[in-house]
């Protein structure tokens, strides 16, 4: 490097790149020879030492590129990592003499190539998910490529009796490569947890499927690296040929490596050990997916010889930011002692907004967002992809470009989206029976299976409904007549109504809401995730007049979900999951959703509650990869009531707010296991008051001491319009506030509104 941060001018010429690395940058990316573990602290800087290694190696020591292996944590970050090479070191970059950098499942796949070549295996690969895949379509199809989503959706159904919904094959899937990537044995396949109803039998299915399905092997993603594991275990000329390849071999994102994939990179530098890892333990996220920071943990007695170093300087955020996320993170006891600090000015404190209720939280994103401009340098991060919809709604109601990372659109696919719809459709034509044969079993009156195999061979009526045809030919349970008449007149008053509206009488009138919780339980399917479903449909609609206009909208949000990469070269706003943004870094991020039951989740708490806490401090590191994406401002949201329950505000922002307060804990202070979730905590004075003039939003209903219930309507600035019955008021919002003038109005009341 040109000049350390000592000041010292230093042996290596990576310095030609411009860049003065500081002492710790400086010394991991001069290391010698044998092991190293560079422990990280986000923004510290780790993927420009490790490019710097690199140049290092071929400038200073003359090492060929070729002989250099990088390991990288997906395929984006590869590409990121050759571009940022490219632009430290041009002349290095060019054709023969770039290093070689790749994910860790390229290196597997080439591994497996030869493996099978020498074999005379035939292998066909199957590929990861298959959004077209269908109820009805099965694994007899022809298709060009098989699918894992159907292999394992045609198994269940097989095994089960009926489809799985999507949630239930995604937990399915990462099982599946869960158990590949611990490198689990068959005889201990139950002690691996899965909410999968026999998802060891599927499993066994699965397997037996890949070797008899078709004229040829089939394999997926996790078997390369399961396979190429044990072919170098297994082969020693192949062991040899792979271990001659390379001189040195580096990996970064090093706490999201799972077992078989350290196990891989063992036999790779067998030889020399000249193994450069370089991870953050503190921003391992991938426990669920079978990534095993506790090998960091161990590294030392793995390679007994190994350096371990620190970079603990933070180079993005701000010391606000910096200081609480590190006393944030020392609660967390599994981990490697870090403390990450920062030169950098002092900047804003974290903003903490607790709004009355969930359905605002949207409308205040994008009143800020208006406000603040700057749109390429915001993101919106949420821990569940759920929480997109009604955010990219909303941004696109308000015009405001945005892209989504790594969008996932299968809201609009889900069952309960498809039930709406179907009901709308019979608004429209109450005579068709392909139609009601979708939902029979899904409201009031309950038409069973055999009722509906009955009217559907009836010959189709012009005149008459499907539930008159029922009711005239078909024969019923004396209970079914009441609410199957009931039924008809409710849909042909249905007919034409706004689609909000006809959503609540599906739900209410229709019977819908009970049926799905008939559902729940039966299958045992998370209720809330549903209901969650339903009222985001209800917010879609709301401003919308006709139902057609609704199924148009669902179909453009869709689409602009599926052109998640959009917007590239324009300022937009960047919608990502806390998972996805690793790596990322925004000058202002909104953290959303960060209520108990979301962040952490119910089952993070439940684990916890029973002294369990490796869920709960995967959940805080989670919480600390998003605390640290932001450069300058940070702002926490939550909301007192969601779905029309109470919800508490996540353990993580009470700690936050605890951590900023005056003479907070110092270093190693409690446990997240010591929090509790806090009560919704209350303001001094009128303890509803409102104390935040920005919690102070259009549609938001409030009290007056003088004026009553209102209705905010408008607000510019400072100047909020209130309509109060008759009347309209306006108001500063700051005079408010202050004087504590504003409650929320009591349907929403028992929460905090907001607090800073
Ligand atoms: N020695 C240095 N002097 C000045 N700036 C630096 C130095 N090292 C890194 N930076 C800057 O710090 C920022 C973060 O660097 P980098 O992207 O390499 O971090 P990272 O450790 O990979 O981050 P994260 O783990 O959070 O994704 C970049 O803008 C980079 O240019």
């Amino acid at each position: 490097m040109r000049q350390n941060a000592s000041g010292r001018e230093s042996q290596s010429s990576a310095g030609s790149a411009g860049t003065a690395l500081n002492e710790a940058q400086n010394q991991a990316a001069t290391h010698g020879e044998g092991p190293l573990l560079l422990l990280a602290s986000p923004g510290s800087g780790k993927t420009t030492t490790m490019l710097m290694r690199i140049g290092y190696l071929i400038e200073e020591k003359g090492v060929q590129a070729s002989r250099i292996k990088a390991v990288t944590f997906s395929k984006a970050s590869a590409e990121d990592m050759m571009s940022r090479f490219a632009r430290l070191f041009p002349a290095l970059a060019e054709g023969q003499r770039a290093p070689d950098f790749s994910t860790i499942h390229s290196l597997a796949f080439g591994i497996v190539r030869e493996h099978f070549r020498s074999r005379g295996i035939v292998y066909r690969l199957i590929e990861g998910r298959s959004d077209s895949a269908r109820d009805g379509q099965t694994l007899n199809e022809p298709r060009n490529e098989p699918s894992k989503t159907i292999i394992l959706r045609d198994l269940y159904r097989r095994l089960q009796g009926e489809y799985p919904p999507d949630d239930r094959l995604e937990e399915l899937t990462r099982y599946i490569g869960f158990v590949k990537n611990k490198l689990v044995p068959l005889d201990r396949l139950s002690e691996v947890r899965c909410d999968v109803p026999n998802a060891e039998a599927l499993f066994r299915e699965y397997e037996r499927y890949k070797l008899s399905g078709t004229d040829a092997l089939l394999i997926d993603y996790d078997d390369m690296l399961t396979i190429a594991h044990a072919a170098l275990a297994e082969d020693p000329s192949l062991r040899m040929k792979v271990q001659k390849r390379y001189d040195y071999v580096m990996t970064d994102e090093s706490q999201d490596t799972s077992l078989v994939q350290h196990a891989i990179l063992e036999h790779l530098v067998q030889g020399h050990g000249n193994l450069w890892v370089v991870a953050d333990d503190d921003q391992s996220i991938y426990g669920w997916r079978a990534a095993e920071p506790g090998y960091l943990l161990d590294f030392k007695r793995k390679y007994p010889a190994a350096r371990l170093l620190k970079l603990e300087r933070n180079y993005r955020s701000t010391r606000s930011i910096v200081d609480v996320a590190n006393r944030f993170i020392k609660r967390n006891k599994n981990r490697y002692d870090k403390n990450m600090f920062t030169e950098r000015p002092d900047g804003d404190p974290i903003t903490i907004t607790v709004l009355p209720d969930y359905t605002f939280q949207a409308k205040y994103i994008v009143e800020k967002i208006i406000d603040k401009g700057r749109l390429g340098e915001t993101a919106i991060l949420y821990r569940n992809n759920s929480s997109s919809i009604l955010l990219m709604n909303a941004l696109d109601r308000a015009g405001i470009p945005f892209r989504i990372k790594d969008g996932d659109a299968r809201f609009f696919s889900h069952w309960i989206v498809e039930d709406l719809l179907n009901f709308m459709r019979l608004t429209f034509n109450d005579r068709r029976a392909d139609v009601l044969e979708k939902i029979h079993l899904k409201f009031n009156g309950y038409v069973s299976k055999r009722q509906m195999a009955q009217l559907l061979e009836l010959e189709a009526d012009r005149e008459d409904s499907v539930f008159d045809r029922l009711l005239k030919h078909v024969p019923l349970q004396d209970y079914q007549v009441k609410p199957l008449g009931a039924s008809r007149d409710i849909f042909r008053q249905m007919s034409g109504a706004p689609p909000r509206e006809a959503i609540r009488i599906v739900r209410d009138r229709l019977g819908y809401d009970k049926a799905i919780e008939k559902t729940c339980e039966r299958m045992g399917y998370r209720k809330e995730a549903l209901v969650g479903i339903l009222n985001a449909l209800e917010e879609i609609a709301e401003p919308l007049e006709t139902m057609e206009q609704f199924a148009a909208r669902l179909k453009y949000l869709e689409a602009r979900m599926r052109q998640s990469g959009a917007n590239k070269d324009v300022e937009a706003v960047t919608l990502s999951t806390l998972h996805s943004s690793k790596g990322l870094e925004f000058s202002r991020v909104y953290m959303v959703d960060l209520v108990e039951g979301i962040l952490p989740s119910a089952d993070d708490a439940r684990r916890f509650d029973k002294g369990d806490s490796a869920e709960m401090e995967e959940a805080a590191r989670l919480f600390y990869v998003g605390m640290t994406r932001a450069k300058e401002e940070l702002e926490l949201l939550a909301y007192g009531r969601k779905e029309g329950e109470a919800v508490q505000l996540s353990r993580f922002v009470s700690e936050v707010r605890e951590l900023q307060r005056p003479h907070a804990d110092q270093p190693s202070g409690k446990a997240h296991s010591t929090l509790q979730p806090p009560p919704t905590p209350v303001a001094a004075g009128n303890p509803n008051a409102i104390r935040n003039p920005e919690a102070l939003i259009v549609g938001a209903r409030v009290r007056h001491p003088v004026f009553g219930d209102g209705e905010i309507i408008l607000k510019i600035g400072d100047s909020v319009e209130i309509r109060f019955g008759q009347e309209t008021k306006r108001l500063s919002a700051n005079i408010c506030v202050q004087r504590g003038l504003l409650e929320p109005s009591p349907t929403v009341r028992a929460q905090e509104p907001v607090d800073r």
